[in-house]
Parts: structure tokens; C-alpha cells; sequence
């Protein structure tokens, strides 16, 4: 595990055609404790995927700075928005894929694939996988890595509340056996209140921190839909205006 803290100084985006630059990040600082699972709210194409690509180190293009706290080269895993699953390889080629070349790394996929219930999918190519399979997938694809820090971009979009709930359930569970940091950016508060131990909500552009929120459930009061709502009246609730610094 690792913790993290990330502070931006300027990110911009050139003018696209006529348009104007897109700066979505001024004066920005963002810290996530060591084991700590964070979520992130945020109004679409404020900037969250591109914080989680300057985190992950994809993105180098800003003014700023990504400190780890336990060394410079933490393990991250990166779930996408799509599962950007490669369709000519099956599942098992997929996970063993990014682990570090080592005789060990097909057996350490197979036994993420089994304990996600994937064992007898291992050989099938993922265009044969519903989309809830292929999500599950390429969550297997991450935690085979053993990450110290997992960055998850809507993960659990676009499946339907049962597949998305199993796949909340499922990743409760890995985290509680291989606890590890995470940054979840997602649009659903009550995702977000049930997974995470803190809920930053942003607003801009460019982004500020509009609330930050500890979440103080249990793991089973996290099941209790009132105990949920308790919490996310607090994160959705409509406090003084915030007025973006440095426009
Ligand atoms: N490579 C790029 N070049 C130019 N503009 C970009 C690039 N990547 C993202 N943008 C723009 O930056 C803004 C932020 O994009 P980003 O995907 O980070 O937002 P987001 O908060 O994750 O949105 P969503 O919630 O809809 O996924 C958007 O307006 C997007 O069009």
C-alpha cells in the first residue's frame, strides 16, 4: 500500500479548433492516506480521468507534483471506464499480460481468476464474456498485480444495479484480503458511500474540493440503505457556494 498526494500547479488542455484552453486544474492538491479508499465525485468533463492519468503517470504533461509515500515506484493498478479488454487473447492471457515476467505470474492469475469465480472462463476470449464478466475480468487483471495503489474510473458503469452490486460486494471482499489504497472516481454518491472511506466531491472548472466527507459506516451497516442515505445527505448536501480561486 501506499498513500499519495498529488498538487497541480496548472493543467490545461490546448484550445480545441476555436474553442478556448480547457483549464481544468489551478493551484490543486489532492491527499489519499496510505489504505485509504477514496471516491470521487465530480461533474462530467471537469477532469477526473485525466487526475487519475496524472496520478498513474500516463499523463506527464502539468505543472506540478505525484508524491508516494512509501518510494517513488508504487505497483498501480488502473481499472478503466472499458474494460480494454484485448479481444485476440483470452482471459487468463489477458491478466498474466502486465504482471512482471516470472514463472509465477500464471499461477498468481489463475488464483485471482478463481477467487473471482473465473476459473473455468480462463480460456475463453472476451467477446464470448457479458460486459459484467469482462468487468470482472479486467478487476482480476488489476489485483493480480497486487497494487499498492488501485486507480478505478467508473468501474461498474453501465451494468445493471444487480451485476453492479455483485462486482461492489466482490471488490469489498478482495480489499478486506489484499488491502491496498484506493481512488475511485465515480458519479454515484451511493456508490461512492457504499465503498469508500471518504467522499471528495469536486466542483469547477478549474476543480476545487467542494466537500470531503469521512464516511463512518461499517461494512455491515454499509448494506443498511439508511444507513447509506444517513451519509449521503451529508455528501450531496447543498453547502455555501463555492467560488472557484485562481479563474
Ligand atoms: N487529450 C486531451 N486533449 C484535449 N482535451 C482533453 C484531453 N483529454 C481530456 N480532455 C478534455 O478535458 C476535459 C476533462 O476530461 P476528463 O475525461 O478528465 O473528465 P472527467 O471528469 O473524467 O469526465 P467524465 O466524468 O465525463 O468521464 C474534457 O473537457 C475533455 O474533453
Amino acid at each position: 500500500m501506499t498513500g499519495l498526494s498529488i498538487e497541480i500547479a496548472e493543467k490545461t488542455f490546448p484550445a480545441d479548433g476555436d474553442g478556448p484552453p480547457r483549464r481544468l486544474y489551478r493551484d490543486f492538491r489532492l491527499d489519499v492516506a496510505d489504505g485509504g479508499f477514496v471516491a470521487l465525485l465530480g461533474p462530467s468533463g471537469l477532469g477526473k480521468t485525466t487526475l487519475l492519468n496524472m496520478i498513474a503517470g500516463v499523463d506527464r504533461d502539468f505543472a506540478g507534483r505525484v508524491a508516494f509515500s512509501r518510494g517513488p515506484d508504487p505497483r498501480i493498478g488502473y481499472v478503466f471506464q472499458s474494460p480494454r479488454l484485448l479481444p485476440w487473447r483470452t482471459v487468463l492471457q489477458n491478466v498474466v499480460l502486465p504482471l512482471p515476467k516470472s514463472r509465477d505470474s500464471e499461477r498468481r492469475a489463475k488464483v485471482v481468476l478463481e477467487e473471482m469465480g473465473l476459473g473455468d472462463a480462463e480460456d475463453v476470449y472476451p467477446e464470448r464474456l457479458s460486459l459484467g464478466m469482462q468487468r470482472r475480468v479486467a478487476l482480476a487483471r488489476a489485483f493480480a498485480l497486487e497494487p499498492d495503489l488501485l486507480l478505478m474510473d467508473e468501474p461498474f458503469v453501465s451494468l445493471d444495479e444487480a451485476n453492479a452490486d455483485r462486482l461492489r460486494d466482490l471488490l469489498a471482499e478482495l480489499i478486506a484480503a489484499r488491502p491496498t489504497t484506493v481512488l475511485f472516481v465515480t458519479h454515484d454518491s451511493r456508490e461512492a458511500v457504499r465503498l469508500a472511506d471518504r467522499v471528495v466531491v469536486l466542483a469547477g472548472p478549474p476543480a476545487v474540493v467542494a466537500r470531503d466527507v469521512s464516511v463512518d459506516l461499517t461494512l455491515e451497516s454499509r448494506r443498511i440503505p439508511g444507513e447509506i442515505e444517513r451519509v449521503r445527505a451529508v455528501v450531496l448536501k447543498s453547502g455555501p457556494t463555492v467560488v472557484p480561486l485562481n479563474l
